[in-house]
């Protein structure tokens, strides 16, 4: 038998995050302990609902009604309606149970990507993360009107160094017509032979526009990274049947079981970059472990620094635990 402790948490944002989804301030989570024979593990719950995964409020009734001794049979019964939950609990368990002595790939060896803010603070911000040692960024696009990113764009696609990477996320926030206007502009970047590289756009259309993003990765060299199409394990093994061979966006926090994440990745050998979903270092700790088990391309992982206003993490969680 394992013991269940959970408490949730709440950290705000310092930028807020700025999408096509809207801004996002916030973030809400759970961090629960399971403890069995002295060993103790942590997992993270971290639902983004307008993603969709569960909601917190959700996440927090499934903690609720569990009760104090847990069995591993109900943790691995989870529901797939609670794709962070699943996360969430197996992480913990793998935690005090398993892969303790199992050598992987040090996650340092896996490049960084960092996030530009959205419009023209873009251009000001690169810099800094540059100095830092980021070779990789994203800029959130569909987020203004096209022809004001676009010519920021152009303007980011002049001052970028040499051999940077660079990916546009769209979070489905473009038109038909403005995925081939972006497609069409990246192609023509790529083509004059600037220093940087389009490493893809991400989630161009709307979840359940599938054969449209099919249809236009075919028509430009640009390659198209799915992201909400594929939030979670379902949607993605539904996405593979479907024929997606493009690149797959994996936030292992709302993408359901680790365990069955592992089997579909390694079965199907996707090319994946796996994502954060500003999740607490318990999280991300558990999802860099999967990205370094299974990024075979090794894309640079999306879980550049992002600040919150509790700067010590570990402090913070220290604090959290002891709060309650
Ligand atoms: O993937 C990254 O590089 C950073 C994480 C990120 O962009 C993100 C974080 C939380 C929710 C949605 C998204 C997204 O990719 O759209
Ligand atoms: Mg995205």
């Amino acid at each position: 038998m394992t013991q269940f402790d959970f408490r949730p948490y709440r950290r705000r944002f310092k930028p807020p995050l700025q999408t096509n989804h809207g801004v996002w301030d916030v973030r809400d989570g759970i961090i629960i302990r399971l403890t069995s024979n002295s060993n103790v593990g942590y997992g993270e719950i971290a639902p983004i609902s307008w993603f969709g995964s569960e909601t917190v409020e959700q996440a927090l009734d499934f903690c609720r009604q569990l009760p104090k001794e847990i069995s591993e049979e109900i943790i691995f019964s989870i529901p797939d309606r609670l794709p962070a939950c699943q996360f969430g609990f197996e992480s913990a368990w793998e935690d005090i149970n398993c892969c303790k002595n199992v050598q992987i790939a040090p996650t340092t060896s896996l490049p960084y990507s960092a996030l530009l803010p959205a419009g023209k603070a873009a251009l000001s911000t690169w810099q800094s993360l540059a100095k830092d040692g980021y070779s990789t960024f994203k800029w959130k696009i569909g987020v203004y009107l096209i022809a004001e990113e676009l010519a920021i764009f152009h303007h980011l696609t002049e001052v970028l160094p040499e051999r940077v990477k660079l990916r546009l996320d769209a979070n489905g926030g473009l038109s038909y017509d403005e995925a081939n206007l972006w497609l069409y502009t990246c192609d023509r970047v790529m083509a004059t032979g600037v220093g940087v590289e389009i490493e893809y756009i991400e989630q161009p259309l709307a979840r359940e526009n599938l054969t449209e993003m099919q249809e236009l990765s075919c028509y430009y060299a640009t390659a198209i990274a799915l992201d909400e199409s594929v939030a979670n394990l379902t949607q993605l093994e539904t996405c593979y049947q479907q024929g997606w061979r493009g690149i797959f966006t994996i936030k292992p926090s709302i993408a359901g079981s680790p365990s069955r994440l592992r089997k579909f990745c390694q079965e199907h050998k996707i090319d994946a970059v796996f994502s954060s979903v500003f999740e607490t270092i318990v999280g991300k700790q558990a999802a860099l472990k999967l990205a370094a088990e299974l990024s075979l391309n090794r894309r640079a992982v999306g879980f550049g620094v992002h600040h919150w206003l509790e700067e010590n993490e570990q402090t913070w969680l220290e604090q959290l635990w002891q709060a309650c």
